[in-house]
Order: C-alpha cells, then sequence, then structure tokens
C-alpha cells in the first residue's frame, strides 16, 4: 500500500489529491486559490468536510508547505515521509515527452525550456515539482504531461501551414493540452457505451472549464484537438481568445502601441468571455447576467457555443462520424443549458438530447441522450489527478 500525492498546478492554484494506491481510496483532497495575491484561499477536505482559510500565500513553494502542514496537522499523515511518491501535472511537453516521466535533473531542464510554450502553466508546475523533489530527494516524483496523449495526431492534424522549415528548426507545431482529462473521459465513456474503443469507437471530448479543449478520439487515440502550439488556441475560454487571425496582432499593436508580448497578455488574461462581456470569466456569473438580459453576457454566450459546435462538427468529419460525445470540466460536468445548447444544432449528426435526463445533472457521471439518439451523449467528472497517481505507480516503479 502506497501514499501517492498528485499535484495540479495552475498558474495561481494548486489542487492536491493524496491516493492510497493500489486500491485509489482518496485519503484527502483540497485546494489552494489566489496563489501571489491578496487572501489566497486554503481548502482541505478532512473526513469528508471541507475546512477553508484565508490567509496570504506568495508562490506555490509556500503552497506546498501549508498544504503539508495542515494535512499533518489534521492527523490525515503524521509526516511528510510517510509520502511514498508525488505526480505533477506538467501542461506543456512538446514533443519530448509522448508518456509521463521520473523526474530527474535532465527532466526538469526541459520542462524548464517549455515554459516558454505554456506561460501561464509551465512555470507553475515546475515550482510545484522543485518543491518536492527539495523536501523529498528519495521518493520518486513523476511529471505527467497534458501534452502526451496528443502524440498520436497525424501531421496532417498538427503540422501547421507554414514554412516546413520552421516546424524542423524552432518546433512550431500543434501540441494541444488537457490531455491527461480527455484520455480518462474517453475511456470512462467507451466504459459507459459497453464498447472497445480499438473497434473504430469515434468520441468527440469537450472538456470545457476555465481552460478548455476539444478533441476528436478514434480506436482511443487523440486523432485532432482544439489547442496549439500553446493553450490559447481553439475554442472561445474565460480569458482566452481561442482561434483568432494571427494579422490582429500587428495591427493593434500599431493602434494601441503596445508589444506583441503586452497584447498576447491580453489575448490570454483578458479576453474569451470575460473580455466579451466584461462582466467575468466564470460561466456561473455570465449564466446568471444572461438570465437578467445583462449587457452581453448572452452574446458571450451564443459565441461560446458557437466555437464549441464548430469543432464538433469539424472532428466529425474529420473521424468520418460519431459515435459519443462527452463533456467534462468545470462548465461541462455543471452547466445543463451551455451542454443543451451546444446540442441543439447538432440533430443532423443524429444527436438527441433528453431534458429530463441533462436537467439540473450536475459533477455525475450519466448518459443524457435520448434511448433512440444515433450518438451517445455524456456528462463524466474528469478525474486529472487519478490519472497522475496511477502514472506515479508506473513511472515511479511503485507497483
Ligand atoms: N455550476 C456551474 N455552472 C456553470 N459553470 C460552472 C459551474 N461550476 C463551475 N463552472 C465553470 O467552471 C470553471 C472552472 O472549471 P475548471 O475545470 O475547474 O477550470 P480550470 O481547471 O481551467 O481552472 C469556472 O470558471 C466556471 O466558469
Ligand atoms: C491547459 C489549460 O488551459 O489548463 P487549465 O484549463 O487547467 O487552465
Ligand atoms: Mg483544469
Amino acid at each position: 500500500m502506497k501514499k501517492i500525492m498528485a499535484i495540479n498546478a495552475g498558474s495561481s492554484s494548486l489542487k492536491f489529491q493524496l491516493f492510497e494506491m493500489p486500491s485509489e481510496k482518496v485519503l484527502t483532497k483540497g485546494l489552494v486559490e489566489r496563489i501571489g495575491l491578496k487572501n489566497s484561499v486554503f481548502t482541505i477536505t478532512v473526513d469528508g468536510e471541507k475546512r477553508t482559510r484565508t490567509i496570504d500565500i506568495k508562490d506555490h513553494e509556500e503552497a506546498v508547505d501549508m498544504m503539508l502542514a495542515r494535512m499533518i496537522h489534521y492527523d490525515i499523515i503524521k509526516s511528510v515521509d510517510e509520502l511514498d511518491g508525488t505526480g505533477h501535472r506538467v501542461v506543456q511537453g512538446g514533443d519530448l515527452f509522448p508518456t509521463s516521466a521520473l523526474v530527474n535533473r535532465d527532466v526538469e531542464e526541459k520542462i524548464a525550456k517549455l515554459i516558454e510554450l505554456a506561460p501561464l502553466h509551465n512555470a507553475a508546475n515546475l515550482m510545484g515539482i522543485q518543491a518536492f523533489r527539495r523536501m523529498l530527494p528519495d521518493i520518486p516524483h513523476v511529471a505527467v504531461f497534458d501534452t502526451s496523449f496528443h502524440s498520436t495526431m497525424p501531421e496532417t492534424a498538427f503540422l501547421y501551414s507554414l514554412p516546413y522549415q520552421y516546424y524542423k528548426a524552432h518546433k512550431v507545431r500543434k501540441y494541444g493540452a488537457h490531455g491527461t482529462s480527455h484520455k480518462y473521459v474517453a475511456q470512462r465513456a467507451a466504459e459507459m457505451m459497453d464498447r472497445k474503443p480499438e473497434e473504430g469507437l469515434k468520441i468527440i471530448s469537450c472538456h470545457i472549464g476555465n481552460g478548455g479543449s476539444i478533441t476528436a478520439v478514434k480506436d482511443g487515440k487523440s486523432v485532432d484537438t482544439s489547442m496549439g502550439f500553446t493553450p490559447l488556441a481553439g475554442i472561445t475560454m474565460g480569458t482566452r481568445t481561442g482561434d483568432i487571425d494571427v494579422a490582429t496582432i500587428p495591427y493593434l499593436m500599431e493602434k494601441l502601441h503596445k508589444s506583441a508580448e503586452e497584447l498576447l497578455n491580453v489575448y490570454n488574461k483578458e479576453s474569451g468571455v470575460l473580455g466579451i462581456t466584461g462582466i467575468s470569466s466564470d460561466m456561473r456569473d455570465i449564466e446568471i447576467a444572461a438570465e437578467k438580459n445583462e449587457g452581453r453576457a448572452q452574446l458571450a454566450l451564443d459565441i461560446y457555443v458557437d466555437r464549441i459546435q464548430k469543432y464538433i462538427g469539424q472532428y466529425a468529419a474529420v473521424m468520418g462520424g460519431v459515435d459519443g460525445i462527452l463533456f467534462t470540466a468545470g462548465v461541462g460536468e455543471n452547466s445543463d443549458t451551455i451542454r443543451e445548447a451546444v446540442c441543439e444544432k447538432l440533430e443532423f449528426l443524429g444527436v438527441k438530447v433528453d431534458p429530463e435526463k441533462n436537467n439540473g445533472l450536475r459533477g455525475k457521471e450519466a448518459i443524457i441522450s435520448t434511448d433512440d439518439s444515433r450518438v451517445t451523449v455524456m456528462v463524466i467528472p474528469t478525474d486529472e489527478e487519478v490519472m497522475i497517481a496511477r502514472d506515479v505507480m508506473e513511472f515511479g516503479e511503485l507497483g
């Protein structure tokens, strides 16, 4: 029996789960939000109950210290020496990591080099890894990459129509993200449909949270995905533009007297649903505002849904059909209205959602299509953390 810590560090947050393996029992889980800002929020689940405290946490190292101290305080572990291994989500692995990897200096250096390809994420991921390696040098630490699952994409999907030497010399191509999530939910979808993935099963996975991506999964493998060279591309997100004509950048640089870096920051952090509405990046706020007919909330919802529908249409074309469509992550798991709106215009594909199954469904696995729908539509809560814990067992050779 091993105690494995799974860490999912975001740009301003850190999610954690402590597992007993191989049983996959969750001993505790929690979340640190607003790292680096005033009033950071620390939440940990103790005996099924959430304990929250507000305190300033300046960086990810402090967040890790706090998390371990609270786990000891609540008697979840007696000391950090009880941990047998840790696993860390890393968003960008480029083409260097087709699988997870046991972290050593070389792996750390590669993750550091890839920071420029995932500016909001990789630096935070690396800080989490370094904090744990310093504290516990003698146990295995495993990096689990968002990009690994997408390493099966064919050249036709991952190459941009740029001069080919830019790809060869500078590795400019599509890498995608959220792969650990897409892999987990696509596997669950096959199980729920009672189908074997490798027998030609065609799944479209919609991971829609604060970041979001759509993936085409054929025979259990990613064949295309909506995020690109960085996690900026694809569908409209909380604060990110998604797909946009790159010619807007030099044009706006001149008009607004901003640098490319400043604009890219706007495209990443001040755009998407937040940028369109000026209200919020959080879909809960937008749905409430839309009900009250406030500002451009309904317009933002319509754009959000439009982009998802278009990707589903594209990926049905890419795979020559679709057997299952699934919704996951914060929005996908919780918003029945967005699921319904996305599926509404997909009837031509044979998609029929049953309102009785969809309405009010939150955070639970279920099939939400009618029995006679040609495509099975599912809600599947993602679990990136259990995938990370499984890979710690495998790549940390603890099994
Ligand atoms: N009940 C809900 N209805 C609509 N959207 C929700 C609901 N609950 C959460 N969300 C959305 O989910 C987002 C967070 O999703 P999550 O997958 O945790 O994101 P990330 O991992 O990218 O931080 C929130 O920003 C919010 O927009
Ligand atoms: C890659 C990415 O966008 O991740 P997240 O949705 O967790 O921000
Ligand atoms: Mg996420």
